[in-house]
């Protein structure tokens, strides 16, 4: 087990519903450490950027306008296998999929309103981290 670092985004439907504190609760309890946290407006080059592996989905246009619909909470959760840790939390992509009692399965309207995102490997934790948080902005402790 390795200390890690992932990134987290509670998407505008779950921040639409008031449900910043009840998703952060969840995050806590399961002994993950929020090192850093904003809440932002992504616009389309932020949004598409973050996208950009799935520009040629046919769902990529809809992601980037809901991402882009109001504002977004980044973050980045700190723990033992945060990353997998993170994953199990949230359940499927497709909330009607998800696990009951995980993040999707509470929150979730629908596939593209899935009220979280999560970094699915390292090397994306390490990119996504980087592309929303400085080195200086992470509160390590
Ligand atoms: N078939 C689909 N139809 C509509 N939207 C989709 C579809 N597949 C994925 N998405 C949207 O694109 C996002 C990114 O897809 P990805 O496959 O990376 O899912 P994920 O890793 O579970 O979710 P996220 O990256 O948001 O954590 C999903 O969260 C979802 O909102």
């Amino acid at each position: 087990m390795a200390v890690e670092k992932t990134l987290s985004i509670i998407k505008p439907d779950a921040v639409a519903k008031n449900a910043i504190g009840e998703i952060n609760a969840r995050f806590e309890k399961a002994g993950l450490q929020i090192v850093g946290m904003k809440m932002i407006k992504l616009d389309d080059e932020k949004a598409g950027g973050f996208y950009a592996e799935h520009k040629e989905r046919p769902f990529y246009p809809a992601l980037v306008e809901f991402m882009t619909s109001g504002p977004v909470v980044v973050q980045v959760l700190k723990g033992e296998n945060a990353i997998a840790a993170n994953r199990e939390l949230m359940g499927a992509t497709n909330p009607k999929e998800a696990a009951a009692g995980t993040i999707r399965a509470d929150f979730a309207e629908s596939i593209d309103a899935n009220a979280v995102h999560g970094s699915d490997s390292p090397a994306s934790a390490e990119r996504e981290v980087a592309y929303f948080f400085s080195e200086e902005e992470l509160c390590e402790r």
